[in-house]
């Protein structure tokens, strides 16, 4: 057997046509992160990595009508919303469990023919904003705001979980973020995703085990840690020192670095335009002064360039969102992705079952208790 590549660095695991990863560029089915990130609303994303062409209008009204009257969730999911110990449980733990909770209330949940299977997607795609939003409000004391049906899928959630409609500039960032966020190849939580239907378990299952790999820091848990670094380091003047200190501890800045990139992640520089607006426009320019320092700083001295979840920490902040709602944010995104992987993956299925190379003990006798030291 050939020697392991540590975090399998540089396998290619799968094929897949939904998003490519080429010379540092991003396209979600051939067409370019930039252009989609200045032009589509995410329904048109959904529907692009669903069906792998770019919706006409019709086809996208349709998708904008199916995901907004499906985002009512079962009093059920609220009842037990209500039920944790919201003083301690994170937001991505109550999602986790939620979708998994979701998946009891579907009869045909287990049934994994084509059709039925896109329904779900359609279905918990709608559902996934419902339940980040009714977590939210839940835990504000307040009551959970049922969504609207004729408002787009940010603006729904937007709606929701701030009880009121949204402003345009709001809905416009959650929309960019939602779209830059949707896809990216085979990430450490799509390819959870994929190894877990691959074993043909359900698409439930599937979304659930992504929503698990993607709470890391390493993975999509890093953004709230961006806001927690920004928060620590107070001021701007505090940036480098605070840095510096870091990397005298050898720990990790969250939210600089990229096991693909090495020149830059293309996504970033959206959420950095977007960080500068919206700071400027909410009077908070010091969380984007101080992001700009830190990442000049890494990149001069590490080479490391900043990812998608650093700007994107100042952006949901000067929207006035909790920062641990920031992860289950790109759940909601992610979830577009996931499902497009997990559709991928059941039309052309075999088990995803890699080998491990040894490195224990050789073959050795048996010793009976007794005789052990
Ligand atoms: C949506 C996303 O998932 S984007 C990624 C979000 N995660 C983060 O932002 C967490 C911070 N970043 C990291 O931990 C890493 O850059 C990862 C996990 C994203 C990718 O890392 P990998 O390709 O596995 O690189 P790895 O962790 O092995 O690091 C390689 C070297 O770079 C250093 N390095 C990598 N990232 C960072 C960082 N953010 N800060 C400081 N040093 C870093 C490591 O310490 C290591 O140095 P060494 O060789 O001297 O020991
Ligand atoms: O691709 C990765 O390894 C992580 C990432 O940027 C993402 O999931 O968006």
């Amino acid at each position: 057997m050939t020697t392991s590549a540590k975090g399998l660095e540089g396998i290619v695991a799968t094929q897949s046509s939904i998003s490519s990863i080429i010379d540092d560029q991003l396209s979600y089915v051939g067409y370019r992160i930039d252009d989609l990130a200045e032009n589509s609303s995410f329904e048109e994303v959904v529907y692009l990595l669903w069906n792998k062409k770019l919706p006409n209008t019709t086809e996208l009204e349709k998708i904008k009508k199916e995901l907004a009257e499906h985002m009512e969730i079962p009093d059920a999911i609220i009842d037990h919303l209500r039920s944790y110990d919201l003083s301690t449980v994170h937001p991505m733990a109550a999602l986790r469990t939620a979708i998994s909770l979701l998946g009891l209330y579907d009869n045909k949940a287990d049934v994994l023919e084509s059709e039925v299977n896109k329904q779900k997607a359609v279905s918990i795609q709608a559902k996934i904003a419902t339940i980040v939003a009714a977590f939210s409000r839940i835990r504000n004391g307040q009551d959970p705001v049922k969504p609207k049906k004729d408002l787009g899928y940010a603006e729904n959630f937007l709606y929701m979980l701030n009880g009121k409609e949204a402003e345009e500039i709001e809905i416009e960032a959650i929309n960019k973020a939602l779209v830059l966020h949707a896809d990216h190849e085979l990430n450490a939580s799509t390819f959870t995703a994929r190894v877990c239907v691959a074993t043909l378990s359900d698409i439930y299952s599937g979304i659930t085990a992504a929503i698990g790999a993607l709470k890391g820091p390493l993975h999509g848990g890093a953004n709230e840690n961006v806001m927690k670094m920004l928060s620590e380091i107070g001021e701007e003047e505090n940036a480098i020192p605070y840095i510096e200190k870091k990397f005298e501890n050898k720990e990790k800045i969250m939210g600089m670095g990229h096991r693909v990139y090495q020149n830059g992640d293309p996504r970033a520089k959206h959420l950095k335009k977007m960080s500068e607006e919206l700071t400027k426009l909410t009077g908070q320019e010091k969380w984007y002064n101080m992001s700009v320092k830190i990442e000049d700083y890494i990149k001069k001295h590490k080479g490391l360039p900043a990812n998608v979840d650093f700007y994107s920490a100042s952006v949901y902040h000067s929207l006035g969102i909790d920062h641990d709602l920031f992860t289950p944010i790109f759940a909601v995104s992610r979830t577009s992705g996931w499902l497009a992987h997990i559709l991928e993956q059941y039309e052309n299925n075999r088990l995803i079952r890699p080998r491990a190379e040894y490195t224990g003990p050789e073959l050795q006798d048996y010793v009976e208790l007794a005789k052990r030291g």
